[in-house]
């Protein structure tokens, strides 16, 4: 029996991994899975956390919690994003090797990397250059995740992955219009505006920075991939200083071209016009996915059959959804 503690389960990507975890529960795998809520369990409190490991002892933590946000969210609230995750990060990884975890897979995000990376970014782009600033605190924090499971598997021998996601989407997504990632405020904007009869539709920024889109049911599915992998494989392909592996669809879009996509699953006719005022970030964010392509694992969710999948989510759940 393999014991699982999945931290973030009511978030997107750690309901998407629980999902795929009770499936094959479901299917006859041995396996206990153990979740706390945000409101039963703070990860800032270093005290609960301890208690929490000590008492559930899990033999494998995947680390989906953390404080997420868009562009605007990261730069509006630098001091919540830097402090929140780096707590989050030290108190789950430190408790749960002192409660003798030996496995553990925590989420980075494709910002890590430096503003002006070479595109597509490779795992080795780390710590080369200047990060975006629009969330260098939340990247730092990432960061320190990566670092911590490095220096705990340096140290102690343990085997604390790392893997970073390009930008996701899908069911349970945050539509909330100011706080989301581009996607998911898009879909809101333009049904709002089909439903409104609204003629305009206004995107931020200019439209011109590009994105790399995979659909969280992929991420949860390389998430336990590379959770899985034998030890002496993924460690083949990663090397003792450069623990982590990206996980993307391969291919970038346009903002301009995304809104021009939803607004086609949404079945909106109007002009989409570009606030200026508001920030681009990094012009370009694409992954480099060979690491993970020769292990074996590629996307498989095209970005429109995604979107619109997601969009029948979003009307199914419009009262429930984070908004
Ligand atoms: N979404 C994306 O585009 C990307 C996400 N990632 C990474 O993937 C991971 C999952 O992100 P995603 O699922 O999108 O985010 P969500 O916001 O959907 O989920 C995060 C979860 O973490 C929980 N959480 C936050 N703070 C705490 C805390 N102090 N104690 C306990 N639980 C907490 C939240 O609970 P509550 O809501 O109650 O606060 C929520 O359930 C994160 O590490 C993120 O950085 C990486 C790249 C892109
Ligand atoms: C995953 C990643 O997410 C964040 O970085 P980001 O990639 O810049 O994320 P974003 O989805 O918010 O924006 C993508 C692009 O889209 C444009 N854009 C247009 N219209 C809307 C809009 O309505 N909302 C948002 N949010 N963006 C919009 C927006 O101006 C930008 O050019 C990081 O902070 C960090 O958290 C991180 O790791």
């Amino acid at each position: 029996m393999r014991k699982i503690y999945v931290a973030g389960h009511r978030g997107m990507v750690g309901g998407a991994i629980l999902r795929r975890l009770e499936a094959r529960k479901a299917a006859g795998e041995a396996l206990e899975l153990v979740t706390r809520t945000h409101a039963e369990l703070d990860l800032t409190d270093q005290a609960a956390v301890r208690g929490f490991m000590e008492t559930e002892r899990p033999d494998v933590v995947i680390l989906a919690a953390a404080k997420v946000g868009g562009i605007h969210a990261n730069n509006t609230y630098p001091a919540d994003f830097i402090y929140e995750n780096l707590m989050i990060e030290c108190n789950v990884i430190h408790q749960a090797f002192a409660a003798g975890v030996k496995q553990l897979l925590q989420l980075g995000s494709s910002c890590i990397y430096p503003k002006e990376a070479p595109q597509p970014m490779r795992e080795d782009a780390l710590l080369t250059g200047t990060l975006e600033p629009t969330n260098e605190p939340y990247a730092i924090a990432k960061i320190a995740g990566i670092k911590l499971c490095e220096s705990y598997n340096r140290q102690h021998g343990v085997d604390y992955r790392s893997v970073m996601p390009t930008n996701l989407y899908g069911p349970g997504d945050n539509f909330h219009p100011e706080n989301s990632h581009v996607l998911p405020a898009l879909i809101r904007r333009f049904h709002e505006a089909v439903r409104d009869g609204l003629d305009e539709v206004v995107i931020w920024g200019t439209g011109k920075p590009r994105r790399e889109f995979l659909h969280v049911d992929d991420m949860a599915e390389a998430s336990l991939f590379v959770l899985d992998l034998p030890r002496a494989e993924y460690e083949a392909n990663t090397q003792p200083m450069l623990s982590h592996i990206n996980v993307g669809s391969g291919e970038d879009i346009s903002i301009a071209e995304l809104a021009a996509l939803v607004a086609k699953v949404t079945g909106f006719n109007g002009r989409i016009t570009q606030d200026a005022s508001k920030p681009d970030g990094a012009m370009r964010k694409l992954m480099d996915v060979t690491r993970l392509a020769n292990m074996g694992w590629r996307a498989r969710i095209g970005l429109e059959e995604g979107i619109r999948e997601t969009y029948q989510w979003f009307l199914e759940n419009q009262n429930s959804v984070r908004r």
